[in-house]
């Protein structure tokens, strides 16, 4: 008797063991889907050396979908992605600046509209200038404008006060710089041939240089432009695959080296490999550095030469941390003493009540802020506009 019953709990302790491995080997089997932040690639694809060189283009688009037996269980792969067109951008995501907007834009019209614009009323547009980042120079030229205009104009409405502030504003940010971004294709000339334009994207750790290189990547894409990405940031793990990731989403190759690799060589086989596939751009990602590291400077510095050595560089656009603050100033003027800055990129513009930024930054390097972040959305990377952003503040 007692045999039996060890017999019958021996059977059903092996029942429920060979259900359990049953299930658990069906669902390691069911296909995973894709996930949204971007495409899962095919193995062969991914980051493959290509001649022993040290670098390798990865996952050429579109992505090779490979046979597979059971249908249900192949892997499906998203189709690229046709990114929103880029026009009328900053309009779309006005309200992203919702917070310079409490400070900058509506402090300074309540401030503005007040019946009596005393010394202290000036004192205090001042002070919110300054505290939302704009610089004490660009702050007091303001003042002194705004104090000159409303001395002449007389009492005013909140909408007369609107229309002053907004054209104090533009002026300031100044519209007349140019803003587009040189990413279109040399042709061939005197004997040399065509060639692709070439940008580097380079800043501090975390400012959001990759993040912002993939997002460009799709402004490209979506404004018509075919695009070579050259993961040159070598020193994080993670962002050749980051940076491949949202090459791949809208078909653009991805030029990546071995971790740790000389990320000069990656830029080099990156602007070779544009040329050789007759793009329009390639578009570098670096890695971030602090500005205070001579070494980490001087390897950004050869990074330019070595990617120079087929053609210029055309951009050079320096990514800022919006939240930063002052200490973005001094970042960027570092970094253009190394590599001739062409363009400010600045992000989490969506995190700060510090929009004034824009101004400090443009007069600290008398270059122009080209392209503004404003949330971690792959669309959330707008072209610049004065007029556009001044209107998203005083709306
Ligand atoms: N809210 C917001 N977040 C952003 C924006 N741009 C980038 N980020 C976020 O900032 C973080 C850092 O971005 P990365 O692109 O990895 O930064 P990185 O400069 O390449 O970082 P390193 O390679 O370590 O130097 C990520 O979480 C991004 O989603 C933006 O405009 N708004």
């Amino acid at each position: 008797m007692e045999f039996l019953v060890i017999g019958i709990i021996i059977a059903a302790i092996a029942v429920i063991g060979a259900t359990a491995l049953f299930y658990r080997a069906r669902g390691r089997r069911r296909p995973v889907a894709p996930p949204a932040a971007g495409p899962s690639v095919t193995g062969s694809a991914q980051g493959v050396p290509a001649g022993g060189g040290g670098t390798a283009v990865a996952e050429r688009a579109p992505p090779v979908v490979e046979a597979a037996p059971v249908a249900a269980e192949a892997e499906v792969l998203p189709e690229i992605e046709v990114p929103e067109p880029t026009a009328g951008r900053l309009v779309r995501l006005r309200s992203r600046l919702s917070r310079s907007q409490g400070t900058l834009g509506q402090g300074l019209l309540k401030l503005l509209s007040r019946d009596k614009l005393d010394e202290a009323t000036w004192e205090e547009i001042e002070d919110t200038l300054i505290a939302a980042d704009l610089g004490v120079g660009p702050a007091t030229e303001l003042v002194g404008r705004l104090r000159t205009n409303t001395r002449v104009q007389g009492s005013r409405t909140v909408d007369e006060a609107r229309a002053l502030l907004r054209e104090e504003l533009i002026a300031l940010i100044d519209p007349t710089l140019d803003r587009s971004l040189k990413v279109a294709k040399h042709p061939a000339a005197d004997g040399a041939p065509e060639r692709p334009a070439v940008a580097m994207v380079v800043g501090v750790n975390g400012t959001g240089k990759t993040t912002t290189t993939g997002k460009l990547a799709r402004v490209l894409v979506a404004d018509g432009y075919t695009v070579v990405l050259g993961a040159a940031d070598t020193f994080r793990a993670a962002a050749a695959d980051q940076l491949q990731t949202w090459g791949q989403r809208v078909g653009a190759y991805t030029v990546r080296g071995a971790e740790g690799a000389d990320p000069a060589s990656v830029a080099f086989e990156a602007v070779k490999e544009g040329t050789g596939m007759g793009v329009d751009t390639v578009l570098i990602d670096t890695a971030g550095r602090l500005h205070t590291k001579t070494g980490l400077m001087d390897e950004l510095g050869k990074v330019k030469r070595v990617a120079e050595k087929q053609g210029t560089v055309d951009e050079v656009l320096l990514v800022l941390d919006a939240t930063t603050g002052q200490n973005g100033l001094v970042q960027a003027r570092v970094f253009a003493e190394v590599v001739d800055v062409t363009g400010i990129v600045l992000t989490k513009l969506d995190g700060t009540a510090k929009g004034g930024i824009v101004v400090a930054v443009q007069k600290e390097l008398g270059v122009p802020v080209k392209l503004v972040g404003l949330g971690e959305g792959p669309d959330d990377l707008a072209p610049f506009d004065p007029e556009a952003f001044v209107d998203a503040l005083l709306q």
